[in-house]
């Protein structure tokens, strides 16, 4: 059994699919079927086991299937190390979405404690070449995989933001708001970057003298113009909040802060930045942060973090193909893949469970192969 993987998915009324329940044996599972069949769909389930708006970012009542259209379900057995959780989130009508864990009701950020999960999807093919948001985004993951409490701590910072930008708006002059609120932001503002740049060290560890058939990428935080980020401590942002109060009033929001930083990648043995590099060469890139993500948390925490990968098979060689099953298998990652044909999968034999999905008046249908 891989040391963190779901045993069980029951999805209820989730987008395409009205009811699918698989079983698993922890083995990585390929999934394959036609176009719109529903395969990224069974992803995006499973992505909803992690703190967050899921891989597609969509509304949670997006999620929720037309036909029903009152909410959606995914209940997931999921086993970690020694131990299996029951994990259920979902959507009822107008409400929330909520989570259960071991039958008890959760904050969404505890599921970032027992399910480290990271994703692959197309969207991300340009992620080097548009705005610092999803660069961000994927900066984020990272670093809220080695450290759950980021979750907590984005929270804050953004609440005290959205607090601060109201002052700034209503041209407010108290000072003892903006002291209280841009506190709060330094506080949790410090430790966003410490997680972030400790998640970028660990990445950067698990690339050195890595057996890889993928290209090794230098990764490193700027400031919103590519520039060099500032060292991002408590003092140094209380500083610059509070120096930049008369401008952020101009602006109508907060300028500066680790709510603008970017996220820049070279191709490490080409000293070439990501975004000038081929599509294929970008591709193999996130593919290769990834992987090394996976290595990192496996060595940190002893299990591997369940990965999803859209379409990753269909872009890749023959032999790029075949390392990428290989690195899976020997990290003992579950991963969860997406293809149209059944043969992208053949490289992984046995060392897989297929799971055929068709589509049939608006509703997938799944099968489960050995
Ligand atoms: N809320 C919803 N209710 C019902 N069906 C939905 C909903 N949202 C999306 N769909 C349907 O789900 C299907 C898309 O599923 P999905 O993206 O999983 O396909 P896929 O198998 O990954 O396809 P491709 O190979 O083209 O990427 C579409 O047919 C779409 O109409």
């Amino acid at each position: 059994m891989t040391r963190l993987a779901l045993t069980s998915l029951k999805l209820a009324a989730f987008r395409s699919h009205a009811s699918l329940r698989v079983e698993t044996d922890g083995r990585p599972v390929a999934i394959y079927g036609p176009n719109g069949a529903g395969k990224t769909n069974i992803l995006e389930a499973i992505s909803m086991l992690s703190p967050g708006r899921g891989l597609r970012r969509a509304a949670a009542a997006d999620m929720a299937r037309s036909a029903t259209g009152i909410g959606w379900r995914v209940t997931a057995e999921l086993h970690s190390l020694e131990q299996s959780h029951e994990v259920v989130t979902g959507v009822e009508g107008d409400a929330a979405r909520s989570v259960t864990i071991d039958g008890k009701a959760a904050a969404q950020v505890a599921l970032g404690r027992i399910a480290r999960i990271l994703w692959l999807v197309p969207v991300m093919d340009r992620l080097w070449l548009e705005g610092a948001g999803e660069r961000r985004r994927f900066l984020d993951r990272m670093a809220l995989s080695f450290t759950p409490s980021h979750a907590e701590a984005s929270i804050t910072y953004e609440r005290a933001m959205r607090d601060r930008n109201r002052l700034l708006k209503d041209q407010s002059r108290d000072a003892g708001w903006y002291d209280a609120l841009e506190d709060q932001m330094a506080r949790a503002g410090a430790a966003i970057t410490a997680t972030r740049m400790e998640a970028l060290s660990r990445v950067a560890r698990a690339q050195e003298d890595a057996a890889t058939a993928f290209p090794r990428a230098t990764l490193s935080i700027t400031g919103p113009d590519g520039e060099d980020a500032p060292d991002g401590s408590e003092d140094q942002l209380r500083r610059a909040f509070a120096e930049g109060r008369r401008r952020d009033m101009a602006a109508g929001r907060t300028l500066t802060g680790p709510h603008r930083a970017d996220l820049s990648a070279i191709y490490t043995d080409k000293d070439m930045p990501a975004r000038h590099c081929s599509t294929g060469e970008q591709k193999a890139l996130l593919i290769s942060l990834i992987l090394a993500n996976a290595r990192a948390l496996a060595d940190s925490f002893g299990a591997p973090p369940i990965l999803l990968l859209d379409e990753v098979a269909a872009h890749l060689d023959t032999d790029r193909r075949a390392a990428l099953y290989d690195e899976i298998c020997a990290l003992g990652a579950q991963a969860w893949m997406t293809g149209t044909g059944a043969e992208l999968f053949d490289a992984l034999g046995p060392r897989a469970m297929r799971l055929h999905v068709t589509e049939e008046g608006g509703e997938s249908r799944t099968q489960a192969e050995a």
